[in-house]
């Protein structure tokens, strides 16, 4: 690729430097290398325009930053939104992308939804992957962690490594830091998802109206000008979403009891799942979804949504929904106690996400639901005291413990969550120590949810140079706890 070219995307004319050749785009100028685009932005923590000079030093050849950024011996690509400009460019590059593209947003679900859209095309006969928080998970299932889409670079190269390996669709994970920070864009988007919204992330967000636009730009910006927004409808925020894609003029599909693309009839649990049944296109279906819970029930069709947006046919969709498989660490069934208490992990880390998580369960308690968790440091500190209603709200026993304390003190947090959780609640420092406690207590009748982490696999303590993350996996520890107790030993 030549600078003229992307000087054409921008309507400049690159002139003399339009020959130069483009190999690669950057934006931490410790990664750029010879022949390189740097794209400098004013960061959280830093200003990138003060890398500009050492950038080029690197080989940069150009440098897309805001008009008033001071640009010397590369080219000047400038834009207003420097982040924007560079995700399109970067697109143009990093090609071809896989051809079949839907993205997720929503506070709660974005990762079990996109997992579930990768099943149904996988069973369907396409080769699919997903990109979110679990990682990028490729058409043998195997997961490459670490590749999550911490930057719009790392995200466009894993989309053209898919396709160079085959891929040919991909749902992935659209966050709001993702959205606001246009982390995640360029390529074609053909469908989008909306969950749900709900409190999180008001430490970055200024207000729920700052935090609801900044998702709304996967349908204002993000998808195609034909696609279309698959909505879960029965949420507080469906309908305000619904008009968002409207106004942009989407193809709407929303989905739910609301629903008018799938309308959800009926929902009965059984033991091991519940049966659904649904309409669409006129037709009725009954389906046995082989998983817990309401919300996986409303995960589970916003991505039969996206599927169908995409042009596989409904019978094919349908049946595949009924063989969904479990997404690690929601709701995920650690182990059965000695006593014979199922333990499960679930990574409900909002107010509404552990009222969902108590909410599946419930139909499945006949004792007491014992719930252990926490609340993260260095974010929103406005969700501690709510999740801790919620969790007492639901459970007959709340054990508040530490979730990634960060840069902040765990007694500390778990002292603004039990405010919110009241005297019901017991307050036990160390998660293991926490999670020991809960599997002790358990009896034949009753079930332990583990949330928070889901399937993290480390504690995050200590910030800057001071951060360290310690192994930490709750689905191992919940089991080498009850081995522990059956022992006779680790009984808090
Ligand atoms: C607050 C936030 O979202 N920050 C993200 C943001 O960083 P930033 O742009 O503010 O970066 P900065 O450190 O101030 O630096 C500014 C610019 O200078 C550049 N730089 C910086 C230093 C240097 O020596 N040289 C250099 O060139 C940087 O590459 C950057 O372009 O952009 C970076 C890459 O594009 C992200 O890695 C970083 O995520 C941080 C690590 C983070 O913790 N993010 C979390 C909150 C997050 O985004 N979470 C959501 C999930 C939320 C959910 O699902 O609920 C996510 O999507 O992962
Ligand atoms: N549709 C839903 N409605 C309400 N709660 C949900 C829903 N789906 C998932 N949850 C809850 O949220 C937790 C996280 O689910 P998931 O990882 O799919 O969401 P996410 O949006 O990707 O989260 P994150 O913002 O951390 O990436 C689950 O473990 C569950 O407790
Ligand atoms: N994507 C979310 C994950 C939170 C998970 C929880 N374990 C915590 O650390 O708060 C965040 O970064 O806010
Ligand atoms: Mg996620």
């Amino acid at each position: 690729m030549r600078l003229s070219e992307l000087a054409a995307a921008m309507g400049m004319d690159a002139g003399d430097a339009g020959q130069t050749g483009i190999f690669g785009f950057a934006i931490d100028h410790r990664k750029v290398a010879p022949g390189n685009v740097f794209g400098a932005f004013q960061g959280t923590k830093v200003n990138g325009e003060d890398f500009i000079d050492a950038a080029i030093a690197s080989g940069a050849v150009a440098v897309v930053a805001r008009p008033e950024a001071r640009v010397e011996g590369a080219l000047h690509l400038a834009d207003a939104e420097p982040r924007r400009a560079f995700a399109d460019l970067a697109a143009l590059y990093y090609r071809p992308t896989p051809s079949t593209v839907v993205a997720v947003t929503g506070t709660n679900g974005k990762t079990s939804t996109v997992e579930m859209t990768r099943q149904i095309w996988r069973m369907c006969g396409e080769r699919a992957a997903s990109i979110g928080t679990l990682g990028v998970t490729t058409p043998d299932e195997s997961v490459s962690t670490g590749l999550t889409t911490p930057d719009i670079v790392t995200f466009l190269s894993n989309m053209s490594g898919l396709c160079r390996e085959g891929v040919t669709h991909v749902a992935y994970e659209a966050s709001s830091h993702g959205l606001s920070q246009f982390r995640n864009e360029g390529l074609p988007v053909h469908a989008g998802g909306f969950t749900n919204l709900s409190r999180d992330h008001l430490d970055y967000h200024d207000g729920m109206e700052d935090y609801f636009a900044a998702k709304m730009r996967l349908f204002t910006e993000v998808v195609d000008d034909d696609g279309t927004a698959v909505i879960w409808a029965d949420d507080e925020w469906s309908q305000r979403a619904v008009d968002v894609a409207k106004d942009r003029g989407l193809k709407i599909f929303t989905v739910g009891e609301k629903g008018k693309g799938i309308e959800l009839i009926a929902r009965t649990p059984s033991p091991l799942g519940q049966e659904l049944k649904i309409v669409h296109a006129g037709h009725a279906y009954a389906i046995r979804l082989p998983l817990i819970g309401a919300y996986q029930v409303a995960n589970a069709l916003t991505a039969a949504g996206l599927v169908l947006a995409t042009g596989t046919p409904p019978a094919q969709v349908f049946d595949a929904v009924a063989r969904l498989q479990p997404v690690r660490g929601r709701l995920e069934r650690a182990v059965i106690s000695t006593k014979g208490a199922p333990v499960y992990i679930d990574y409900a880390h909002t107010p509404d996400a552990l009222a969902a998580a108590i909410a599946a369960l419930r139909p499945h308690v006949s004792g007491r639901l014992i719930t252990v968790f926490g609340a993260g440091g260095d974010r929103d500190k406005g969700k501690r005291a709510p999740m801790g209603e919620a969790a007492a709200k639901g459970s007959e026993l709340v054990i508040v413990t530490d979730d990634n304390p960060r840069g902040e003190d765990a007694a500390a947090i778990r002292d603004e969550v039990m405010l919110g959780a009241g005297t019901m609640a017991r307050n036990i420092g160390g998660r293991r120590e926490a999670i020991a406690a809960a599997i002790a207590e358990a009896g034949k009748d009753d079930i332990v949810l583990v949330a928070g982490k889901g399937h993290e696999q480390g504690q995050i303590v200590g910030s800057g140079d001071d951060m360290r993350v310690l192994p930490f996996d709750d689905v191992t520890v919940a089991r080498e706890c009850a081995a522990e107790i059956a022992q006779g030993g680790g009984a808090a």
